[in-house]
């Protein structure tokens, strides 16, 4: 469920006059993701995604994520880059709501993470960080160690019916978090939610994992950048059954590394970035699955799955736990 809002064949063609992209081939809704609205189009001169923002994005936002992507795929970076109307302008209005089209990137992200994805991962991060650089302007992170508190005092009513004694514990983890937070830490633009799902691979010509392309830039801010790698960690080196890979990890990280040498301080501080990065989307997971009705066609994504990391991390001594 990820068309909220169709749009007809009309709307769509008196949407595209605007645009120098030729004539409509095809177009189709994309069911995955469940943010926006995502439309696959084809026209004369090429393949392209149609966004339409819906209500978790803020509109003012907007030109703050066009603008990092566009630099972003400026300096190298393979990511979608937005396409300008006749007048200039990426960021327009299709059917009430805030569109834009993008460049369409080929691959597929990986359904299942092998240790082969994890290096090319870690070094996408680090040209994603590098690329970064001289894109000025700032956001702050809206999701970052400020936010949690309140997030938490949110999910109290509900927490514990989710799992006997959540709350006390996710309290307890939490004041160890922000007891411990880094004050002053390497900082850039940062992707924040680079899960499987927002990188596509290819496989090269002799079958081993090539990234072809990052997506969703919509939780992207300014803030640490070795946070970015704590996230990636999260998401990318825990198997099914919640136990933490090592040897993904040491790919991950000395794939980054071999771009963007981690300082003694980031290195010391990984372990308490990575358990703020498990109770992020701990906390974002738990207030999704408390406050989405019974029944509405929005899938919710377990937060005990980071309960599970959120222990692993708590328990890891320093950086030997990954494999450093
Ligand atoms: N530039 C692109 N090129 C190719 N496919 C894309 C592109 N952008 C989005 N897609 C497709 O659309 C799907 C959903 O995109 P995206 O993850 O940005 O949506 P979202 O609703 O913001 O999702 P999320 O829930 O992950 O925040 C992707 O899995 C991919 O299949
Ligand atoms: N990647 C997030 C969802 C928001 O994109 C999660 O798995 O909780």
């Amino acid at each position: 469920m990820a068309v909220y809002t169709e749009i007809s064949d009309e709307a769509l063609r008196a949407y595209l006059s605007d645009y120098s992209l030729g004539e409509l081939v095809a177009f189709r809704g994309i069911a995955e993701g469940v943010e926006n609205s995502n439309y696959a189009l084809k026209t004369t001169t090429g393949d392209y995604i149609l966004t339409l923002y819906e209500k978790r994005v803020d509109p003012a936002e907007l030109p703050w994520f066009l603008g990092l992507m566009r630099h972003l795929a400026a300096h190298g970076l393979s990511c979608p880059q937005p396409v300008a109307a006749r007048d200039g302008e990426a960021l327009r209005e299709l059917c009430g709501r805030p569109a834009a089209i993008c460049t369409f990137l080929p691959g597929v992200w990986p359904r299942r993470v092998r240790q082969g994805h994890c290096g090319p991962l870690g070094a996408a991060l680090a040209e994603l960080h590098a690329a970064g650089t001289g894109f000025t302007a700032e956001r702050p992170n809206s999701l970052g160690p400020q936010s949690w508190a309140p997030l938490l005092d949110r999910c109290r009513a509900g927490g514990d019916a989710v799992q006997p004694g959540l709350i006390a514990e996710l309290d307890g983890q939490l004041e160890g978090i922000l007891r411990a937070w880094p004050r002053d830490l390497p900082r850039g633009q940062i992707h924040a939610d680079l899960f499987p799902d927002n990188v596509f691979f290819l496989d090269d010509a002799g079958g081993a994992p090539r990234v072809s392309g990052l997506i969703d830039f919509y939780f992207a801010c300014t803030d640490f950048l070795a946070y970015d790698l704590a996230i990636c960690l999260n998401a990318w080196c825990f198997e099914p059954d919640f136990s933490f890979n090592i040897t993904k990890a040491r790919a991950m990280i000395h794939a980054y590394q071999s771009l963007r040498p981690l300082t003694e301080a980031e290195l010391a501080a990984l372990p308490v970035l990575c358990r703020g990065a498990a109770m992020r989307f701990l906390l974002t997971r738990l207030f999704d699955w408390t406050h989405t009705p019974a029944g509405a066609m929005v899938t919710r994504k377990d937060p005990l799955e980071y309960l599970k990391r959120l222990r692993f991390h708590a328990a890891a001594q320093d950086i030997h736990a990954y494999g450093l």
